[in-house]
């Protein structure tokens, strides 16, 4: 059965941009909802790295990623956003009057202006092949809380940033950490990589975790040397597959908006092609465009100011002062 949600804007997707879209959306008077694909809100920081410090959001000098998320959502609370949470924004008409989004679950929200604020779409992990066999539990994408793994002898795959930001967060907490890495350079920054080689981890170059064992729990793993062949067996009991992760852009792709490499085109007011859907932080694209939350947050104030003046034409852009309100 589809039920119908009526708001004045839509934001789709609750990541860093979306939640402070919805803080500025409540200060301009308007109600406000915001569909995630996810459960929770915070975007690729609650799923990726909510225990790392973000050391580049202005105003704090440092912060940790769920911090950060959960002061968004305090930030944008007194305006009761309606997080519509668990739903996948499917289709997008617009109409003269407003413009209406489906999601894949049947709800249907009648909005009058769409700020899209997706990101990378929707996201997933790659999977880690040697995974597919083993049914039992201790293979993890994304590790929420780093508590979970303490003592135990971990295992993480992969030689991006996340690998390495993964091991630095784990080694004090971990009885061992173990990094292995198919091929013999990292992408990762050197400054990490450097700190984690001179750690208590072992990092193993050109080798591939071929099997997982256990029953019910994962016990131990293969790795296999690509250059020998040689197999060592590694008593293991937590495996943390950081192998990078499949964006969906998906359905926005069929929205008719402009894009330009799977991003959507917006001018200097954050509007796209259609004129009551606007968008802002990762998804967007334009000249100089530059990917961080912080740019996020300031294209979410400009999307929301100038998407105020879409619903109520005689609204000014500038929204004043907050520091003005009693
Ligand atoms: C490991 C890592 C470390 C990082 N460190 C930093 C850092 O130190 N400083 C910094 O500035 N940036 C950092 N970033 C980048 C930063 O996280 C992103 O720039 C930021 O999250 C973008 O925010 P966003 O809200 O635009 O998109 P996202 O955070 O990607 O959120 C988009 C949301 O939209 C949802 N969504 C997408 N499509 C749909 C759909 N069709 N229906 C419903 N929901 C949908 C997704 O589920 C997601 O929750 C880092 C990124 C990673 C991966």
């Amino acid at each position: 059965m589809s039920t119908t949600v009526d708001t004045d804007l839509l934001v789709v997707g609750a990541g860093p941009t979306g939640l402070y879209a919805a803080y500025y959306a409540g200060f301009r008077g308007l109600r406000t909802a915001l569909v995630d694909s996810l459960p929770e809100p915070g975007g690729q920081i609650s799923a990726m790295y909510p225990e790392k410090m973000i050391y580049d959001v202005a105003g704090f000098p440092a912060i940790k990623g769920q911090d950060l998320v959960d002061a968004l959502v305090e930030q944008a609370a007194p305006f009761e956003p309606n997080y519509l949470l668990g739903h996948r924004a499917e289709q997008l008409a617009q109409d003269e009057e407003g413009v209406t989004v489906t999601c894949a679950s049947g709800l249907v929200v009648r909005t009058k202006v769409v700020l899209i604020s997706g990101g990378i779409g929707t996201f997933s992990p790659r999977p880690l092949p040697a995974a597919d066999a083993f049914t039992g539990e201790g293979v993890r994408y994304f590790v929420p809380r780093l508590a979970d793994l303490a003592g135990l002898d971990v295992l993480i795959v992969g030689g991006g940033d996340s690998a390495f930001d993964w091991a630095t967060s784990l080694e004090p907490i971990a009885k061992s950490i173990t990094l292995v890495h198919r091929r013999d350079r990292f992408r990762a920054h050197e400054h990490t990589v450097r700190r984690v080689l001179a750690s208590t981890a072992e990092v193993i170059t050109s080798a591939e975790v071929t099997a997982l064992l256990g029953n019910g729990q994962v016990r131990a793993a293969d790795v296999v040397g690509k250059l020998d062949g040689a197999v060592r067996t590694l008593p293991v009991q937590a495996v943390v597959a950081a192998l990078g992760f499949v964006a969906d852009l998906g359905p926005m792709t069929h929205w008719g908006l402009e894009q330009r490499k799977r991003h959507i085109l917006v001018n200097q007011a954050m509007r796209t092609n259609l004129e009551r859907v606007f968008a802002a932080g990762d998804i967007v694209d334009y000249d100089g465009k530059v990917k961080l939350i912080a740019t996020g947050f300031g294209e979410a104030a400009t999307a929301v100011n100038n998407a105020m003046t879409v619903i109520d034409p005689s609204a000014h852009v500038f929204p004043g002062h907050s520091s003005d309100v009693p």
